[in-house]
Order: C-alpha cells, then sequence, then structure tokens
C-alpha cells in the first residue's frame, strides 16, 4: 500500500503522519506542493496539520490553491482515500472536498490538550476499527476548530452518518460537537483532532493507531 504526504510551507505534522502511515505498513512518500502530481499507484493521501502559508488568509485558503491540491482532487474523484487532519481539515474544506468551513475557535484562545471524543459511525476505512459511540482521546491542537455549515449540510451529514467524530465536551464552539466528517463516498476524512500523535504508548495513548491500521487493513482487502 502507497501513502503520499502533501508538505505546504508551514506543515509540521508532515513527519508525524508519515510516521503513522509508516508503522502501519504504507510505503509512504512525501510530496511537496508545487509537485502537481502524486507518486504513481499512490492509496491514500494524506494532508498534514499546520500551519500552511501562516494561515493566511484564512486557515488552509492559501494551501487549498496549490498545484498539488489539483491531484489531490483527482485522486478523490477516482475514489482515492484522503485523510486531512487539523490544517489538512481545513484545506480540504477550503478545496470543497468536504463541505463546511473552519471558523476561529468560539473562545479565541487556541486549545491544546487531550481531547475525549465519541466515534460518530464505523462505517468507513478509518474508523472501522472502532465501534460507534466508542469513546476515544486523540490530541487536539488548533485556533480555528469551530466547524460550521448550512443547516442542510449538517442535516445531510447526519442523515447520511458521515459525522465521523464529535466532542466529549466541545472545546471550541462546533455545530453539532462535529469534530470530523467524511465525503459522500466515505473515502475522505477530515477532521480536527490529531489521530497521528497516539499511535505509540510513549505518546502517551495509542487510540490513533488503531486508524492507520484499520485503514492499511480495508486497503490491502479491497
Ligand atoms: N495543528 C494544526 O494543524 C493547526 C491548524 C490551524 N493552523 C489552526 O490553528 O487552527
Amino acid at each position: 500500500m502507497k501513502a503520499a504526504v502533501i508538505v505546504f510551507p508551514g506543515s509540521n505534522c508532515d513527519r508525524d503522519l508519515a510516521v503513522a502511515f509508516r508503522a502501519a505498513g504504507f510505503e509512504t512518500t512525501m510530496v511537496w506542493h508545487k509537485d502537481g502530481a502524486l507518486p504513481e499507484g499512490v492509496d491514500v493521501v494524506g494532508v498534514p496539520g499546520g500551519f500552511s502559508y501562516g494561515d493566511y488568509l484564512r486557515c488552509g485558503a492559501i494551501a487549498a490553491q496549490s498545484p498539488v491540491m489539483q491531484a489531490v482532487s483527482a485522486h478523490a474523484a477516482r475514489g482515492g482515500h484522503v485523510l486531512g487532519i487539523c490544517n489538512g481539515f481545513q484545506v480540504l474544506c477550503e478545496t470543497r472536498l468536504l463541505p463546511g468551513a473552519l471558523m476561529r475557535n468560539a473562545g479565541l484562545k487556541f486549545v491544546c490538550k487531550m481531547q475525549r471524543l465519541s466515534v460518530g459511525t464505523a462505517d468507513s476505512a478509518f474508523t472501522a476499527g472502532y465501534a460507534a459511540g466508542q469513546e476515544v482521546v486523540y490530541p487536539i491542537a488548533h485556533h480555528d476548530g469551530n466547524y460550521v455549515a448550512d443547516a442542510q449540510t449538517l442535516a445531510a451529514l447526519e442523515a447520511e452518518d458521515r459525522i465521523a467524530f464529535r466532542y466529549i465536551g466541545n472545546p471550541n464552539g462546533a455545530m453539532g460537537d462535529i469534530a470530523g466528517i467524511l465525503s459522500p463516498n466515505r473515502r475522505v476524512l477530515g477532521l480536527m483532532p490529531h489521530p497521528e500523535r497516539v499511535i505509540d504508548a510513549g505518546q502517551g495513548g495509542t487510540d490513533g493507531a488503531v486508524m492507520f491500521r484499520t485503514l492499511a487493513e480495508a486497503l490491502v482487502a479491497a
């Protein structure tokens, strides 16, 4: 299985994401954002966390215009898997691969802590290793994690079982306590919390390792 991790100026979780993919058995290539193409035969593209372009104009807005995002969109259109974490989630919303937007945290502060989450659905290659309703703990670290969408979008996310994770004790004001969502084909996941930072007991938890392991298993079986 092959993974690619996109690197923008200001990405800072790209290496952590590569470590998580590699630990789960993915052959992983880093892709500089100006390279318009993804490696041949890539199964999953990771869009990492960080502060791409210094979070100007909005978090993820400039990165979304990068040449590589056209290749990522084409990969998604072919039914490829995409995982956007934190700034990566913001980039996927700005690219319109996922609906809605991430606004400034309701408390107007950067929030950095371990966060309890409830798994919203086990029906995806990313979340099949969890049970719906299961509690997991991933770290969060963001100032723009306040998920907003119009009523129609929220209703569709709910009706189509596309809310992947919800906060337990909402840290940022996100509508519906939404921490992560899936695309209609369930192959694009964007989430604010960081599963790649909890893949080893030495990091203080292993709840995130399940996501990468399950994804690897699903892609081998596909
Ligand atoms: N850890 C991150 O990816 C941070 C995301 C974004 N720059 C924010 O602070 O909201």
